[in-house]
């Protein structure tokens, strides 16, 4: 790899060992805002909100703003990479990196170092964006002072793929990503003694029948052509083997391809639980947390980057790059508040590693950092040049 790409490399993994929380990520922010206090400062302007970070290079002649965002926070999993990656791994006990954002925001320093070394004659934002795994730092960054006369007029961001090759590039026009919404089910009853059930009121025998019922959703109330996924990635409840549980805590999340589809599988959620309400007399409470847009790539810029990538897109500094028209992913990503609003699209970046997002011993292959920072360079310069130059997709 050249010296140019290794320095992203090793910032990557600089990330890597300081994983923070959503909206925590004053680390984080701190070493992505002196990495670039290094870069030469005449064409940069920069600016901060909350734990995200908003950097603007001017163009030569700007008429349009490129963007590219980059989200920050890391996940609550304890990492069990191999003991290769030992001299990067997680420093913070209990979280890690697991869905490749330090990635993203190691080629989002690498796009803006390149822009600074070499303008466009438009200008570029990159946004570091904080809290993209919830409760979501999207929708409240697009609205802040700081992004308002900053948005761009159009928009890339990308995500690591683990089942795909190094120098694969995989999307589609339309919809990539699925319709989010959390999901929190608190049900309270009565403790009592393990040998006296008929007293008391088990809250985690009603915790589990609502975790049976809610797999009927999508087996037996979606229509099978569409797509909905309800999982449930926590319970908790209790306090000892001979204690009845006074109450239970269901933890998980809702995805649709349609927002009507969300609608539904929420009714039915609450159906569910009224039901295991009444028949186990106690208390239910649901809360959806933070829910996210789908993820909905504008289909005549998504098409021109996939025309572009087929053709003489596909050969860069970092080797040939190869383009899949993927299916949609029931993934869900607060980028598509920014594609509601900014035109452009999110792409799926191969990362080749067995273990796939939100796995403790996920270690994506490193080489596909140049891969995407060349790519995504080369793009704006070739988008700015043909808007100049009268070609079509704004
Ligand atoms: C790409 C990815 O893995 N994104 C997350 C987004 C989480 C949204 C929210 N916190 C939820 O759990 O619904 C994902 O889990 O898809």
């Amino acid at each position: 790899m050249n010296t140019a790409f290794q320095t992203f490399v090793d910032i990557r993994r600089q990330l890597h060992r300081i994983p923070e929380p959503g909206f925590q990520e004053f680390k984080t922010q701190r070493l992505l805002l002196d990495r670039i206090a290094e870069l030469p400062q005449h064409r940069i302007e920069v600016r901060t909100w909350r734990t995200g970070i908003l950097v603007k290079v001017k163009g030569t002649d700007p008429r349009r703003t490129f963007g590219y965002r980059a989200d920050m926070d890391g996940l609550p999993i304890e990492e069990e990479t191999s003991p290769a990656s030992g001299d990067f791994r997680s420093t913070h006990p209990g979280f890690m990196h697991a869905c490749g954002h330090d990635l993203h925001m190691a080629i989002g320093l690498g796009v803006l170092t390149r822009f600074v070394e070499l303008p466009m004659a438009d200008d570029l934002v990159v946004l570091f964006q904080p809290a993209e795994e919830g409760p979501g730092g999207a929708k409240p960054m697009l609205e802040s002072d700081e992004l308002r006369d900053w948005l761009p007029d159009q928009i890339v961001a990308l995500h690591i793929a683990p089942e795909y090759e190094v120098g694969t590039i995989a999307t589609r026009p339309g919809i990539l990503f699925a319709n989010t919404s959390e999901l929190f089910v608190d049900l309270t009853g009565k403790g009592g003694h393990a040998a006296y059930p008929h007293r008391a009121n088990d809250m985690v025998v009603a915790a589990a029948h609502v975790l049976v019922q809610l797999q009927s959703i999508v087996a037996r109330n979606v229509n099978p052509l569409d797509a909905a996924v309800v999982t449930v990635g926590k319970i908790e409840g209790g306090t000892k083997q001979n204690i009845i549980a006074e109450k239970a805590r269901l933890e998980g999340t809702i995805r649709t391809l349609s927002a009507d589809t969300m609608k539904l599988v929420k009714k039915r959620i609450e159906a569910i639980v009224a039901g295991t309400e009444a028949a186990f007399e106690c208390k239910a409470d649901i809360d959806y947390g933070s829910n996210y847009l789908q993820v909905y790539n504008d289909e005549a810029i998504t098409r021109e980057f996939m025309d572009w990538l087929d053709g003489e897109g596909g050969s860069g500094e970092a080797g040939p790059v190869r383009l899949i028209e993927c299916s949609e992913a029931m993934t869900g990503e607060d980028f598509g508040y920014l594609l509601e609003r900014i035109p452009g699209f999110m792409f799926w970046l191969g990362v080749d590693t067995p273990y796939g997002l939100h796995h403790a011993k996920l270690e994506p292959d490193e080489r596909a950092i140049p891969v995407a920072i060349d790519t995504v360079t080369r793009y704006f310069r070739w988008k700015s040049e043909r808007l100049r130059t009268g070609g079509d997709s704004a």
